[in-house]
């Protein structure tokens, strides 16, 4: 079975900082390629990222550059660019077979594609995975125990990948369902801004566990309709996930949630930030997709209408609770 030594990390936010520090903390040499020069300079001189991982000291081992073509000598390649920004990063990537392992959460605007299927179109050389699961960043780079799903088509390229990630702290699942992984984080994320809108809004907290609940239901049939696994969905990258950024005031999407929820505007909300809710992109793709797909998903749908500013909270609440009663298994 191949195995990874020499890993890089293509996407220098908050999760691929993270991801990197995992993989460097014994020393290792990572490479990591991070698009703003301010912080290509910090990680180098200073061993921080002060703008997307403030807090987390980074091993020496862990270097950065802001050329992609560095990326060329990596056996294994970690991708973690926003969706929104996946494919340009990926059309400039230097040509090679190493694997790309796709860490982002989304599905993009236009094209419905997710990570794998621009990969599948743009590097059709390389093998292809994704790892997903309920990991915020800061955590990760602290050490502290995460469990997360690795799955590719091929189980052998899952598990040589998940052996050579695999920390004492950090446990990777092998799995072969591949859709059922991406459809989990991108879910997840819309259903954490609905929470977040719960929560700012003062719902309560059995508005927050119907809507997890709820929300749930369309990650499944959405899934189940595009071939996922009901068991992925179940697990760490859907279900797991969904936990715990539905709960966590660490969540970019439940804090954007917050905002909406306290009457605040989106734009307004999203204006300035470096970082990103991905949430708030993938809303109106997976509604549109799920329309156009006859999936009944009102609740994405409704978080996507808050987004665009084309509803009021109090309004969509109304809404949602007054739609006909219905068996609990629809
Ligand atoms: N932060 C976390 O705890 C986790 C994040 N993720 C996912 O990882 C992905 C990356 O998120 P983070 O690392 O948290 O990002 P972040 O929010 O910390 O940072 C934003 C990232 O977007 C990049 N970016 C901004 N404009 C860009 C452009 N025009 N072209 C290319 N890149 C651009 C920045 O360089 C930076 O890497 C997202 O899909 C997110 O859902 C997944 C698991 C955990
Ligand atoms: O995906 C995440 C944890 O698994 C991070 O969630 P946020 O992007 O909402 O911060």
């Amino acid at each position: 079975m191949t195995s990874y030594r020499n890993f890089g990390v293509v996407g220098g936010g908050a999760w691929g900082t993270a991801l990197a520090q995992l993989l460097a903390a014994d020393g290792a040499p990572v490479r990591l390629w991070v698009r703003e020069e301010d912080v290509v300079a910090a990680i180098n001189a200073d061993h921080r990222n002060p703008v997307f991982l403030p807090g987390a000291a980074l091993s020496a081992s862990l270097t950065a550059t802001s050329a992609l073509t560095d990326m060329a000598a990596c056996d294994a390649l970690l991708v973690v660019v926003p969706v929104p920004f996946l494919r340009a990063v990926l059309a400039e990537l230097p040509a090679g077979d190493a694997p790309l392992i796709f860490c982002s959460k989304g599905m993009e605007a236009g094209s419905f594609a997710f990570p794998i299927d621009m990969a599948r179109e743009l590097a059709p050389q390389r093998p292809h995975a994704v790892l997903s699961g309920p990991t915020f960043a800061h955590e990760v780079a602290a050490g502290l125990p995460t469990a997360i799903t690795l799955a590719a088509a091929d189980r052998d390229l899952a598990a040589a990948i998940a052996g050579a990630i695999a920390r004492p702290h950090f446990r990777p699942y092998v799995s072969t369902d591949v859709i059922g992984a991406e459809i989990g984080g991108a879910i997840k994320n819309i259903l954490a801004i609905a929470c977040g809108i719960v929560d700012g809004a003062g719902l309560g907290l059995n508005a927050r566990a119907a809507l997890i609940s709820r929300g749930f239901a369309e990650m499944t049939r959405f899934g189940l309709a595009r071939g996922a696994q009901a068991e992925t969905l179940a697990g760490l990258a859907g279900l797991g996930d969904l936990v715990l950024t539905c709960t966590s005031s660490n969540s970019r999407n439940f804090t954007l949630g917050q905002g909406l929820g306290r009457g605040e505007d989106a734009e307004t909300l999203m204006a300035d930030r470096r970082t990103v809710a991905e949430g708030a992109f993938s809303a109106p793709v997976i509604a549109a997709a799920a329309r156009a797909d006859g999936i009944d998903m009102p609740i994405c749908d409704t978080v996507a209408r808050l987004v665009a500013g084309e509803t009021r909270v109090a309004d969509a609440i109304q809404a949602l609770l007054s739609r006909p009663l219905r068996s609990e298994g629809r």
